[in-house]
């Protein structure tokens, strides 16, 4: 049963169509986590279907690896693969630099190792992740469980010289426990409102003892490729230097996975 899509689901996964372009036969390929890239792994498994293509995925989390599955794709993992040619993934906001903030759905820390060990990152979003200032999205960091109350308080105290307007760190929690992430780990929020230096807070943040990594990513991004609930996509190439916009409009044709 086929459904309407959502201006917004439109959104994602036209950027997720417009993004599996990119992949080639034989590539090692850097599978993002949430729901645009969902959509993306969908895709690409209806390519591998139907083109024959022979690649390789690494996941970013359990829940994609799962969802590759049963797109059908072949998945390894990062030290099986070694290096990846390409990864796509989501992202919570991204600017005009294409630094993003990563890591709503808690995979922050895997997603940002794999996307480093890439020679390209296409991330893809609705066009609403699209921010002139990052920081209205709260910065994940990914924080060990011992001691987790003190790596807080000390994260607060390191925030509160920082360029930013806020600087309250909230545990994420699912149903009163505290988030795990598929590394063990726990989640601190920050709700910064405004990130005026994100260069000078993401090493910051990594200095503090307790904190494994932070959503801030910084020079990783190659191209962002961004949707539009009418069907239009923008696309941001920074692979050569430059910052290059088009508009191509790939029609709403998505919804072949809505009763997915
Ligand atoms: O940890 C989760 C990831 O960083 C996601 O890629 C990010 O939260 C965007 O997710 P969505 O595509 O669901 O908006």
């Amino acid at each position: 049963m086929s459904a309407e899509l959502s201006p917004i689901d439109t959104a994602k996964s036209i950027a997720a169509k417009y993004a599996v372009q990119f992949v080639e036969d034989g590539m090692r390929v850097g599978l993002g986590t949430g729901s645009t890239s969902a959509w993306m792994v969908r895709y690409l498994g209806e390519r591998v279907q139907q083109e024959g293509l022979n690649i390789v995925g690494v996941p970013t989390s359990r829940r994609t690896a799962v969802l590759a599955q049963e797109a059908g794709l072949r998945i390894a993992t990062l030290d099986e693969a070694k290096w990846l040619d390409i990864t796509i993934d989501g992202t919570d906001e991204y600017d005009a630099e294409l630094t993003l903030i990563k890591g709503g759905g808690g995979a922050l820390l895997h997603e940002k190792i794999v996307a480093s060990a890439s020679d390209r990152m296409i991330v893809i979003a609705d066009h609403s992740k699209s921010v002139a200032h990052l920081g209205a999205f709260p910065l994940p960091i990914e924080v060990i469980p011992f001691g987790l109350q003190t790596t807080r308080a000390m994260v607060e105290a390191m925030l509160d010289g920082m360029d930013v307007l806020g600087w309250e760190a909230v545990l994420r929690t699912i149903d009163d426990q505290p988030f795990v992430t598929d590394q063990g780990n726990h989640i601190i929020d920050l709700h910064l409102k405004r990130i005026g230096d994100p260069r000078h807070l993401a090493l910051a943040l990594n200095q503090v003892p307790g904190v494994v990594e932070n959503g801030l990513f910084i020079d990783i991004c190659d191209m962002v490729i961004s949707g539009h609930g009418d069907g239009r996509i923008e696309v941001t190439d920074l692979s050569d230097g430059t910052l290059k916009e088009v508009q191509v409009d790939v029609g709403q044709d998505a919804n072949i996975f809505a009763d997915i």
